[in-house]
């Protein structure tokens, strides 16, 4: 991450490094030290120099430092930048994103089988790590307590004579010893042994108080006790694998009590993904559901526990979206799913491809290479007379839907899919894959889905949660995008915030050309140290012409371009590097790609070519 500063609000020292002025640059042409010292801005801090600070254990933390609310708290982490991947639910709410609110139930919610609060995953990861001494209202803690009770064992309870004041002591849950059901005692009628796994204690020294002040304004401070470890030894994923928390497992009550069967109230929440891993429930299972609703079926064991309305049981499936007859279905009032196969499918999913591919393989990146840049991918549609589109800022369809299929295959073999602002601006394009058995279409997780990189200097993108890519993001679909801004550009951190809360992020690049424009080479390094191994640039005019001039293509791999049978004129947006001259002063091609291959696919044939020259890194 060292070539990349993490975006920061636009500073004046910004603005000075932006127009070339001296700032001491490290090795890879990063101004350091507009992040450090600008005050009021989020700066970007390498992990590691997080960890070794976090090593020193602070004596007396809970004392020294005084507690912070809950949304100093949440702009204290999103400054350190450690929020990567936990979106937010409050797309809708208008309010800072980064201000804690009390739960209301909105529209949205309304339909949904979760109560989640605001900003859930990343107070939940503020209340895990307790890096500072926060204090928040009793409301507060209510309400986002139960989200993170999973985490914690309580060892004892003071209270005030008084009785104003309690002061609970918590243990990390993986601090406490977990045997197997005691041989000697005897069971209850009825009960078999539970399956509990043998823990040996002393796994995660983390210890925390809990100080519950109750007056006019109730206020509960949380803080590491003296004694503590300073991070936990494991993850939040890791507690949550071992134990669901009490606030996902009452929406899991609240519907099973409705008479629904638990496989059909898992098989909902599933559908919710997002939503779902906000609260914690990345490793819910049916077993969790049933069990929670276990002592109300006791209570109640005349009700016969049905599906949800839309929903039945289908063999090898469990509990689906009934399908009717014309292949439409109720529960979601959704079209008929293109491919036709699965009815959990959504409507705008595409069949994986079933004509051959296998043209592309020696274009393809090879992930199991150790390259220093990634392995750069350069593909668009084009017309007779090399435009992309009919005009500036206007989508033009120039693949058939074999060619689109293609385009949604090869996004799911990079890593990442990049653009220019002009083709957000023009597009507002959802740049995810959505090929049958991708993420979000059939497949896990974020399977097969590329994260979306547009490049805009100057931040011009007005990125706002209706944008397709976060649409996507929300709904499981796809990544949140990564925007490549240069140091001027002017972020405010409610943007910031609100990308960030989506799983997005700001990159800002600072190695510039000749012509003030943002050197390939920095913006294809920032994307290697994220991780990102491969990356399909699909546009458009700008990025691409520039890409194929001679100082680029030593960083471009393959070319393929999907050419359509049709002139879209002079008006049009080209695709064009610039003229070379040879030796003499004439005219010569610009670029030849070698080991070319033409291959028809309906009405496109599509051009395959490699491009950087075979020994360069
Ligand atoms: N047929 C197809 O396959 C495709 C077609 N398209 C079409 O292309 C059109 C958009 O093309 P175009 O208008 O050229 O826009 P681009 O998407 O190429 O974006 C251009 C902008 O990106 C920024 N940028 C690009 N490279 C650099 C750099 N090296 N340094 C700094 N900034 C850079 C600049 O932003 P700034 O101006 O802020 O400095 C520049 O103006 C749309 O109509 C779209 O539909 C797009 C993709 C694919
Ligand atoms: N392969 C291809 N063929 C065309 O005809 C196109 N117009 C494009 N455009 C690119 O695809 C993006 C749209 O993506 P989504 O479908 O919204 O995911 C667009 O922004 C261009 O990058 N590509």
């Amino acid at each position: 991450m060292d070539h990349v500063s993490r975006a920061s609000t636009s500073s004046p020292r910004a603005m000075a490094s932006a127009s070339g002025s001296a700032s001491p640059r490290n090795e890879n042409g990063l101004a350091r030290d507009e992040a450090e010292n600008a005050d009021n801005e989020f700066e970007y801090a390498p992990e590691h120099a997080r960890e070794d600070a976090m090593d020193e254990d602070p004596p007396q933390a809970e004392d020294a430092t005084p507690p912070m609310n809950l949304f100093g708290a949440l702009e204290k982490q999103a400054r350190q930048g450690d929020i990567h991947d936990s979106p937010l639910h409050t797309a809708s709410h208008e309010t800072s994103e980064t201000q804690p609110r009390t739960p209301d139930v909105d529209a949205e919610s309304a339909h949904s089988l979760f109560n989640n609060p605001p900003n859930l995953s990343r107070i939940r990861r503020v209340l895990f790590e307790c890096r500072d001494p926060i204090e928040i209202s009793l409301e507060e803690f209510e309400t986002y307590w139960p989200f993170i009770d999973n985490v914690w064992v309580k060892q004892r309870s003071n209270a005030s004579k008084e009785g104003h004041c309690t002061t609970d002591y918590y243990m990390c849950r993986l601090r406490r010893p977990t045997h197997r059901t005691s041989d000697s005692r005897p069971l209850p009628e009825g009960k078999r042994p539970r399956k509990k796994r043998v823990r040996e204690g002393g796994m995660c020294n983390f210890q925390i108080k809990v100080v519950r002040f109750e007056g006019a304004y109730s206020t509960v401070t949380i803080a590491r006790t003296p004694g503590s470890s300073s991070v936990h030894s494991h993850d939040l994923d890791y507690i949550d694998r071992v134990k669901r928390n009490s606030g996902l497992m009452e929406s899991a009550r609240k519907e099973s009590v409705k008479g629904y069967l638990p496989s059909s109230i898992f098989t909902k929440f599933q559908e919710d993904p997002e939503k779902l891993h906000e609260a914690g429930g990345r490793f819910l299972t049916v077993t969790d559901v049933r069990n929670v609703s276990a002592k109300w079926r006791i209570q109640n064991p005349e009700v016969k526990l049905v599906p949800h309305e839309g929903y039945e049981y289908q063999k090898g499936y469990g509990i689906v979206k009934s399908q009717n007859a014309d292949g439409t279905n109720d529960a979601a009032q959704q079209k008929p799913v293109q491919s036709g196969s699965s009815p959990l499918l959504p409507p705008d999913t595409l069949s994986f491809p079933q004509f051959p591919l296998d043209f592309l393989q020696p274009y393809l990146p090879n992930h199991s290479e150790r390259r220093e840049f990634p392995h750069v991918t350069l593909s668009y549609a084009s017309s007779m007379d090399s435009k992309i589109s009919l005009c500036p800022g206007m989508q033009t369809v120039l693949s058939g839907p074999e060619a689109k299929l293609m385009t949604h295959y090869l996004r799911s073999r990079h890593d990442a899919i990049l653009i220019g602002v002009g083709t957000v601006l023009a597009d507002n394009p959802g740049l995810n894959c959505r090929l049958e058995g991708a993420g979000g279409f059939g497949g896990l997780g974020r399977m097969w889905q590329p994260r979306p990189v547009v490049v805009d200097p100057m931040g011009r993108w007005p990125i706002h949660p209706e944008c397709r890519m976060l649409r996507t993001a929300v709904e499981g679909k796809g990544k949140a995008p990564w925007v490549v801004v240069s140091p001027g550009a002017q972020i405010n951190p409610q943007r910031l915030m609100m990308l960030k809360g989506y799983g997005g992020d700001f990159l800002r690049i600072v190695e510039y050309n000749q012509h003030w424009r943002l050197r390939w080479e920095g913006v294809l390094r920032a994307l290697a140290s994220e991780g990102i191994k491969s990356v399909m640039i699909e546009g458009g005019g700008t990025v691409l012409s520039e890409l194929l001039n001679p100082e680029y293509t030593n960083f471009i791999d393959s070319i393929i371009v999907t050419v359509a049978p049709t002139y879209l004129g002079r008006g049009g947006v080209g695709v064009s590097p610039d003229s070379k001259l040879d030796q003499e002063g004439k005219p010569n091609a610009a670029l030849n790609p070698r080991d070319v291959k033409w291959t028809p696919l309906g009405q496109n044939v599509i051009m395959c070519g490699k491009i950087r020259a075979q020994d360069t890194p």
